[in-house]
């Protein structure tokens, strides 16, 4: 109560100083450490990001919600850069305690075409092994956000963009575009990280046949299965329909509602954490195994064919 009351009235106007006042306060009141404390105050301050080309962030200073845009065109292939950029982005507004993220694309029809195959056909092994380890930061940093997130998906989204679109809270997708991961399709392993993003949001027994499968999904079928929560008509309509769902947290405790998300999924997080390494050597040695290879070449000459 004491909680909810502060953060509807100090959402935009709090000063630094009566924001330590109050740190003081509720800290004694609750007996909470005050660096605990400090973690989970409201946010006083909104950004605009530093430019980035890869990834654009606009705040909304009424909502404080964030969209994020992915811009790498003409797909937005997960390259290193890109993911370098976004895990940039998200510390930015994990420092900046926005109010929610949306993450969205600016190709007109593709969300993300997944991974950049180029960082996967013949790759060189540093390079490799920074793209993979910032994917995971990435993803440590969106399915553990403190804030909710929701994903706009504007185009299809296959692979890594379902991917980072089942890491977020809430999904709303326009029609007719594809979304699956499709990865034993390319004959790789789905990682750790993927297998527990997909248990989160679909049936254990919906995530098993879609991974194993390697199933792309229609908007229609993909709403069926539960894999996006709603369809909206345009990126404008989605967008909004992420905004309804992030505002309805204006009247939960930020605190409650990040603790429960964090308990929620921290077992997925920790699994990754306690084994990165191994998560990258296992994807290495399937990554270059010369069958893989063949599969991920003969795969890119196929879409350049078309
Ligand atoms: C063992 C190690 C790895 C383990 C990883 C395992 C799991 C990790 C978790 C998630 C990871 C998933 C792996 C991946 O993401 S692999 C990528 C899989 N992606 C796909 O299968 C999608 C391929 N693309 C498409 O199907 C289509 O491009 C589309 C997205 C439906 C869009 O179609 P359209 O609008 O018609 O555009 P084009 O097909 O003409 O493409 C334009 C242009 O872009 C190039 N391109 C497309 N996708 C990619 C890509 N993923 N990477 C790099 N480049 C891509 C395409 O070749 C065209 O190039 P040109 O203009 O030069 O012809």
């Amino acid at each position: 109560m004491l909680l909810t009351l502060f953060e509807s009235h100090t959402h935009f106007f709090l000063s630094m100083f009566q924001k330590m006042i109050l740190t003081k306060i509720i800290s004694n009141t609750l007996s909470l450490h005050k660096k605990q404390l400090i973690e989970w105050l409201p946010a006083v301050r909104y950004f605009s990001s530093p430019t980035n080309p890869l990834v654009n962030v606009d705040v909304n200073d009424k909502s404080g919600i964030a969209v994020v845009t992915m811009n790498r065109k003409p797909v937005n292939g997960l390259s290193l850069e890109l993911f370098e950029a976004m895990s940039k982005a998200l510390d930015d507004l994990e420092n900046n305690r926005i109010r929610g993220a949306i993450l969205t694309s600016s190709c007109p029809t593709v969300f993300s075409a997944g991974l950049d195959l180029n960082e996967l056909y013949q790759p060189d092994k540093k390079r490799f092994k920074a793209f993979w380890t910032t994917f995971q930061d990435v993803w440590l940093k969106l399915y553990g956000s403190s804030f909710p997130t929701a994903a706009a998906i504007n185009g299809h989204a296959p692979a890594g963009g379902c991917f980072l679109a089942i890491s977020c809270e809430y999904r709303v997708m326009c029609p007719d575009y594809k979304i699956g991961l499709n990865e034993t399709r390319l004959g790789i392993i789905a990682p750790i990280f993927l297998r527990a993003s997909m248990r989160n949001t679909v049936s254990n027994r919906e995530a098993e046949k879609a991974l194993t499968l390697g199933t792309l999904y229609s908007t229609e079928d993909a709403l069926k299965i539960g894999l996006i929560d709603e369809i909206a008509i345009y990126k404008v309509k989605a967008i909004e329909r992420c905004e309804n769902f992030l505002a309805q947290f204006n009247n939960v405790s930020s605190i409650a509602r990040s603790f429960t998300k964090r308990s929620l999924r921290q077992k997925d997080l920790e699994e990754l954490e306690n084994c990165r390494e191994e998560d990258f050597n296992i994807f290495w040695s399937n990554l270059i195994e010369p069958s893989v290879q063949k599969q991920i070449g003969d795969y890119m000459q196929s879409l350049k064919k078309k």
